[in-house]
Formats: structure tokens, sequence, C-alpha cells
């Protein structure tokens, strides 16, 4: 029997980028809703009673009522929203974070999907802090810039309407008072005792994203060069089929990097730039990709026991 699978939320702009990636799938069967009875409590209750894996692609406070209409069914859960990655009993869904990160994720009734944001800040740091390059109390500083389907539809609408406000066409920095919901995660996960000071960017373009974390030499332990922080993050990711680490070097003084680079696509590249004293790391995904509904598929393959990256290549 094929497993069955259910996108609570298909019509946002997460949902139909899952079902994207599953529609031509022949080896999971999708639970449709019926269009009209897309928010109905009773209808999407019966249809997780039903389901083997449930997405929830809805927003924060959908999200948490969502897991109590499940409660009582076996079906597992893949929760893109904010509503519990750092919530006792969800297992952190980026696969790539630590040994074992995998298998917890595959034995998992609920798995949290990470943020878009937070996956290139943790993409960057845990490994720095795991190989030790990094302390766990170190002052770290993160600007992250993101297209605007980042915002979902009602943040697409406005940087599409027909006359949109003379701002929108120039990057946009938010999170000005630092508590942008992904700061959270962002320390929990990488183990750090405080919060980076985060910026995020959004500007004039669908999708894609650059989140660059900046370091002088004097912050990493035993004041380690550029070559082993990129040889660690070399390290960490090495086997790993959707998240790459540049060729060293790779980043020179004419190179520029651009935040769709990898738009369209379900990976992450890290690149590794800077001088003998000053370095950036920057993480290359798309918001919808690796940051969220490729992330989330591929967290579905592994709860599943697929190929991790059907459908994702
Ligand atoms: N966009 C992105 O890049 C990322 C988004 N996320 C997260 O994923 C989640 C979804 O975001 P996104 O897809 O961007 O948002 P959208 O606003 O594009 O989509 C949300 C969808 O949920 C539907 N919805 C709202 N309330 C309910 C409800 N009670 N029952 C059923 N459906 C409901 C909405 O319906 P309607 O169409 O009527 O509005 C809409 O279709 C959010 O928590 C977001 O923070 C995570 C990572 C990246
Ligand atoms: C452009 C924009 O507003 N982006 C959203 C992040 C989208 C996202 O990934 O948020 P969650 O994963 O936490 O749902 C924001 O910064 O709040």
């Amino acid at each position: 029997m094929k497993p069955k699978v259910y996108i609570d939320g298909k019509d946002g702009t997460t949902g139909l980028q899952i079902y994207d990636r599953l529609a031509a799938r022949d080896d999971i069967g999708l639970l449709l809703i019926d269009e009209a009875k897309r928010k109905d409590p009773g209808e999407r209750k019966r249809l997780m009673a039903e389901a083997d894996i449930v997405f929830l692609c809805l927003p924060d406070a959908a999200a948490v009522e969502a897991v109590a209409l499940a409660e009582g069914s076996g079906a597992r859960m893949i929760d893109a929203s904010t509503a519990h990655r750092t919530a006792p009993g969800w297992v952190y869904g980026f696969p790539e974070l630590r040994p074992g990160q995998r298998e917890a994720i595959a034995g998992a009734r609920y798995v949290a999907n990470p943020g878009c944001h937070a996956t290139g800040f943790i993409s960057i740091v845990a490994p720095l802090v795991q190989a030790g390059l990094l302390s766990a109390d170190a002052d770290l500083c993160c600007f992250s810039l993101t297209g605007y389907s980042g915002g979902g539809k009602k943040m697409i609408a406005q940087y599409e309407a027909a006359e949109k406000a003379e701002s929108l066409y120039s990057p946009g920095l938010y999170g000005l008072t630092q508590a942008h919901k992904h700061l959270p995660e962002m320390q929990k996960l990488c183990g750090l005792k405080k919060p980076p000071v985060f910026t995020p960017i959004v500007d004039d373009y669908y999708k894609g994203m650059a989140a660059t974390v900046p370091l002088h030499r004097s912050q990493l332990t035993g004041e380690a060069t550029l070559h082993q922080v990129w040889q660690a993050l070399a390290d960490h990711y090495a086997g790993e089929k959707l998240v790459h680490v540049a060729p060293e070097g790779s980043a020179d003084a004419g190179s520029k990097l651009y935040g769709n680079a990898r738009a369209g696509d379900n990976g992450l590249t890290l690149v590794a730039a800077g001088n003998d004293e000053r370095f950036t790391i920057t993480a290359l995904f798309d918001n919808l990709g690796k940051g969220a509904s490729g992330a989330a598929v591929q967290n579905m393959n592994i709860m599943l026991g697929f190929e991790e990256t059907a459908g994702l290549l």
C-alpha cells in the first residue's frame, strides 16, 4: 500500500510548492480536499485521520489548531510554520544538522520544518560550533536576503500589484527590534548562548536567498583561518546530496553572489570568502526549496524510508 499524504494549506505558497514536487510521484497517494471545504475543520480532520503524513502549510495559529485536529489519529506531521520549531516533542527537520538528526527525523511523529532564514544561519554556524571553531557564547551577526515569496500570498500580492509602492522597488530591512520569529531556532539548534544580531532583507524578486554570517578571525577559537573554516564546513557536509560547499577560493575579487543563485532548486551552497582577517560565509538557496517545500519533501522522504532526494534533484 502506498503511503497517503495530505497537504493542509495546499493552496498557499508553500503548500503549492509541496504539491508540485509530489503530484507526479507514483510512490505515494495524495489525498486532496474538496476546494469548497479546504478550511472546514471536520473535513480536514477526516483527511488527516486517513493520512500517513500530513504537511501543515498554514499560519502559526492554524498549525497549532491542526495538530489538535489530528489528535488521536496515527498521522505523522511535518509543520512548515514557526509554531513548533523549538517545542518539546518535535524533531527539527534539518537532516544535515548533526550525526543522528536524520535518524531522529526518520523515527519522529512530529517534524518541524526549519524557517528559511534560519536554514541559512544554522547551515553555517552549527557545524562551526560543533567543530569547536566558534564558542557557544560567540557574538554573531547575520544578514539574510530573501525574495518576496518568503512572505506568502499577502506579500506576493503587494509586490505584484499593478501600482505598487515605490519603496517596494528597493531592498527592505526588517526585524529591526531583534525579535524576528526565527531567532529562537537559530540560537537553539546552533547551541548558542545568545541569538545573533539578525538583519533580514526582502527585495523585489520572487524567490531565492543569500544568508551571510560575517566573521572576524579574532572571533574564532584559536584565531582559526579561512581555510580552517572552509575545511570544517567541507568535512561536515561531505557526502551530502543537497548541501554543498563551494570549492575553496571560488569567490575572488571579481565575484558577486546573487540572492537568486539557487532559485528553483532544492539544494543549498555555502560560499566561504574573505582575506586573512575577515570572512563571510554565505548560504545560497531557495526560500521555497531547501528553505521550505523542498526541505519538507526531503523530511517526508526520510520519514517514509524513501531515497532522501526522491523528486528533489
Ligand atoms: N513562503 C515561504 O517562503 C515560507 C513559508 N513558511 C511558512 O509556511 C507556512 C505557510 O506559509 P505560506 O505558504 O508562505 O503562506 P500563504 O499565506 O501563502 O498560505 C497559507 C495558506 O493557508 C491557508 N489557511 C489559512 N488558515 C487556514 C485554516 N484555518 N485552514 C486551512 N487553511 C488555512 C490560506 O488560505 P487562503 O488561501 O484562503 O489565504 C493559504 O492558502 C507559514 O507558517 C509560513 O511562515 C516557511 C518557510 C518559507
Ligand atoms: C519575506 C518575509 O517576510 N519572510 C518571512 C519568513 C518566511 C519564513 O520562512 O518564515 P517561517 O519559515 O518561519 O514561516 C519573515 O521573515 O517573516
